[in-house]
């Protein structure tokens, strides 16, 4: 179990390339997972051999997931986040970027493995994509927060299999309330999800930040 307390060792990219590798095969595995249909005999042997690899990754085994180094392009640290963690075969992942006025923004695609009605995206997915987006957007205000409300409007259905894009912006600030706004568009430019959230500072973050 990870705590919020354990120290996290950052990975360099020279370390993080090969784990971000592994976690894109593991979310090729889990959609043939979901999808294959070899028969019992084959998914009994598949299951064998994945829980021998299991056990190889378990050999060395970290406390809790790493960090990644931040920069220009990278806005969120958690490698293992997942929504946007390279290294989580969980995350689709969603590549978030922020602009200079404070625009949290990403494009990506959900297959299968998130589908909720037959077709379309579940709709706790888009509720988890857009916490994290409107959570960097609050944290671009300058001190982060968790998230103490999370408002969703599904418009219309959010289609599996094609481009879709995540924007989000922090409103105002109040205190240690930030608030922040976002949406989830589909391919043909119309919103599928409308998303509003009050994120709160907790005091510790603003003692860690002095
Ligand atoms: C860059 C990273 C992006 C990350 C994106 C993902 C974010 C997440 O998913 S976070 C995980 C989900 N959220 C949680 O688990 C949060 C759990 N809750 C908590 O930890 C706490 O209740 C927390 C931090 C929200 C507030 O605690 P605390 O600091 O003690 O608040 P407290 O002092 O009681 O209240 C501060 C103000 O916020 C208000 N408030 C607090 N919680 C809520 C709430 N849930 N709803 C409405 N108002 C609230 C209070 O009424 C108070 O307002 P005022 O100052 O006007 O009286």
């Amino acid at each position: 179990m990870s705590g919020a307390m354990t120290e996290r060792h950052t990975l360099g990219e020279d370390e993080a390339a090969p784990l971000a590798g592994l976690a894109a095969r593991v979310r090729e595995l889990i959609e043939a997972a979901v999808l294959t249909d070899v028969g019992r005999d084959e998914a009994r042997a598949v299951a064998d051999e994945i829980a021998a690899l299991t056990e190889r990754l378990r050999a060395v085994r970290r406390d809790a997931p790493p960090f990644l180094v931040t920069g220009a392009h990278r806005i969120d640290r958690q490698a293992g986040n997942p929504v946007s963690g390279p290294l989580n075969p969980v995350a689709p992942p969603v590549d978030l970027d922020a602009t200079a006025d404070g625009i949290v923004r990403g494009e990506f695609t959900l297959n299968d493995v998130y589908e909720g009605p037959p077709s379309y995206v579940h709709g706790g997915v888009s509720a988890m994509v857009l916490d994290q987006a409107l959570g960097m957007a609050a944290a671009q205000t300058g001190v982060g927060g968790m998230t103490a409300t999370l408002e969703l409007r599904y418009r219309r259905p959010t289609p599996l299999g094609m481009p879709l894009t995540v924007e989000a912006k922090a409103s105002r600030v109040e205190g240690r309330k930030i608030y922040a706004s976002g949406t989830i568009t589909g391919p043909d430019g119309r919103v599928t999800v409308e998303a509003t959230a009050m994120f709160v500072t907790p005091q510790n973050f603003l003692v860690q930040e002095r």
